[in-house]
């Protein structure tokens, strides 16, 4: 099972008719099992490929094939929840037939136990992502996509929420493709990581990290990050 992506371009029109190229150039492959980190510069076009990835955008020149299958879940950047639901409501609208073990463990790891009957209205943004993560985890998805999860929490919330995903992750084979601006989350969290250009976005370098996840110590993370410092490249 893997996703192979090709996009060779993507334009938008905007609304005094003009042509405006967003992608000029993507592909790579990831693997079942597999995390892959987008990391590019503010509005290169990152959002843009991940909706071409999901399915929700064709209008695009090249080719992406999703696993033969596969079951997707993706969290947006604004955790979009429904309203008028509780915190367990949304998560068993969207996975009706979670097991209740799951749903459990699943909640325990998020530490949202004692905000199962909350309303979105009464989250604040860090929870209400862990609730938006809680309902991509509980479709069981085998392609799960992340659009900078952990933006605009504080770094001790991120960090907690960072290992939260890894936990999640690894409690199930599947392809992850998350995006951040952050190189510390991306070398904490990526098998592999995608580094873009400015819009037009282009695939600059593929950094693969062999080092499992678990077993990255402070030392290591911060040796590739200044390997990585090297690269022409930058986010900002
Ligand atoms: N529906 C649309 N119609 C026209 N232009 C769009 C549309 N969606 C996005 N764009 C433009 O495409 C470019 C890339 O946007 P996109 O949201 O993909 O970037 P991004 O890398 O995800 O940005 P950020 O890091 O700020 O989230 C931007 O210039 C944006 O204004």
């Amino acid at each position: 099972m893997q996703l192979d992506v090709d996009i060779s371009s993507k334009s938008y029109t905007s609304a005094n008719g003009k042509r405006q190229q967003v992608i000029a150039g993507m592909t790579f492959t990831l693997r079942r099992g597999e995390v892959g980190v987008v990391v590019g510069p503010s509005g290169c076009g990152k959002s843009t490929m991940l909706r071409i990835l999901a399915g929700l955008d064709s209008d695009y020149q090249g080719k992406v094939s999703q696993p033969a299958g596969a079951r997707l879940a993706m969290v947006f950047q604004e955790p979009r929840l429904l309203p008028w639901r509780s915190v367990e409501d949304n998560v068993r609208l969207a996975a009706p037939d979670v097991a209740e073990d799951r749903l459990s463990a699943i909640f325990a790891v998020l530490e949202l136990e004692g905000h199962r009957s909350h309303f979105p209205g009464e989250l604040s943004l860090g929870l209400a992502r862990r609730a938006a993560l809680a309902r991509a985890f509980a479709v069981e998805p085998d392609f799960l996509i992340l659009d900078e999860p952990l933006a605009s929490l504080d770094d001790a919330l991120a960090a907690r929420l960072r290992e939260e995903i890894a936990t999640l992750v690894a409690s199930r084979p599947m392809i992850t493709l998350l995006v951040t601006h952050s190189m510390d989350d991306a070398v904490r969290l990526g098998d592999r990581i995608f580094l873009l250009s400015s819009r037009p976005a282009r695939l600059l370098h593929t950094v693969p990290i062999a080092v499992p996840r678990a077993q990255r110590s402070n030392e290591l993370i911060a040796a590739i990050k200044a390997d990585l410092a090297r690269l022409d490249f930058s986010v900002s």
